[in-house]
């Protein structure tokens, strides 16, 4: 899948950072940052439950400005909800009708959608995304526990039939056969479904799927330049020095 020059799902696996500052100074700020290290990433995401405190003016104008700093970047939106390890407090509905609207109104090329909300929400929201041209990807986090084999294959299986185009699962382990799981399921996943996937196992015992995560088939590295957004990540530069050793 080839979104503006980056090639996802080929190749090493793609190295996301997340802009996480909560207004348009913060967002300039990284702005800046990313201008110097250009070389240490392929795409940006946007956390858009950052902008809690932000009218919807506000937090349109931080979206587009990332957009037209960098046209050349592919960017991922996302709006991480409490529930799935973010901040943003939005209901069900709040969340369909922001999403519309950065769809609607903003530039991006990828999407990030809780595949977990509520299924009409979901399937509006992929519809949606898909008229637009936007990348869906559908997401599942669950910061307490990891699941089962079968059950990661399973909502791999039900991503791709509610229209998911990148798969992504992050789950917290609580041992490190948690983690093993969390990579049989990516490898498993990325050869029976030809579609990118993404497995992310949390905090310290799961690193090393952030970092070895693309030898078994995970298509996208989630990093940061100065903020780390979640428990375990590694930042850009470490990664990108590091991630070669896998080539
Ligand atoms: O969902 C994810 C993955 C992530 O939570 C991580 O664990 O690295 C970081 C988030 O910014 C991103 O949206």
């Amino acid at each position: 899948m080839k979104i503006k020059n980056v090639n996802i799902g080929e190749g090493s696996p793609k190295i996301v950072v997340s802009f996480s500052g909560h207004n348009l100074t913060e967002i300039k700020r990284e702005l800046n940052v990313a201008h110097e290290n250009n070389d240490k990433f392929d795409i940006i995401e946007i956390r858009g439950d950052s902008f809690e405190a932000l009218s919807r003016e506000e937090h349109i104008e931080c979206v587009q400005t990332v957009i037209s700093e960098l046209s050349h970047i592919p960017i991922l939106y996302t709006y991480r909800t409490i529930q799935e390890g973010g901040k943003g407090g939005k209901s069900a509905a709040e969340y369909e009708a922001l999403l519309s609207e950065i769809i609607e109104l903003c530039d991006i090329d990828i999407i990030d959608i809780e595949f977990f909300k509520y299924e009409d929400i979901v399937d509006h929201l992929v519809k949606k995304a898909k008229e637009k041209g936007v990348t869906v990807l559908l997401s599942v986090h669950d910061m307490e526990d990891t699941p089962h084999f079968e059950e990661m294959m399973a909502t791999y299986q039900a991503m791709i039939a509610q229209g998911g185009e990148i798969l992504k699962l992050a789950y917290m382990p609580k041992n490190g056969r948690d983690v093993l799981s969390v990579l049989s399921a990516v490898h498993d996943a990325r050869q029976a479904f030809d579609k990118p996937v993404v497995g992310i196992s949390m905090g310290e015992t799961g690193r090393i799927t952030r970092l070895a995560g693309g030898v078994f088939g995970s298509c996208l590295m989630y990093s940061y330049l100065e903020d780390s957004v979640a428990d375990g990540q590694i930042d850009a530069h470490l990664l990108k020095q590091n991630l070669t050793k896998f080539d």
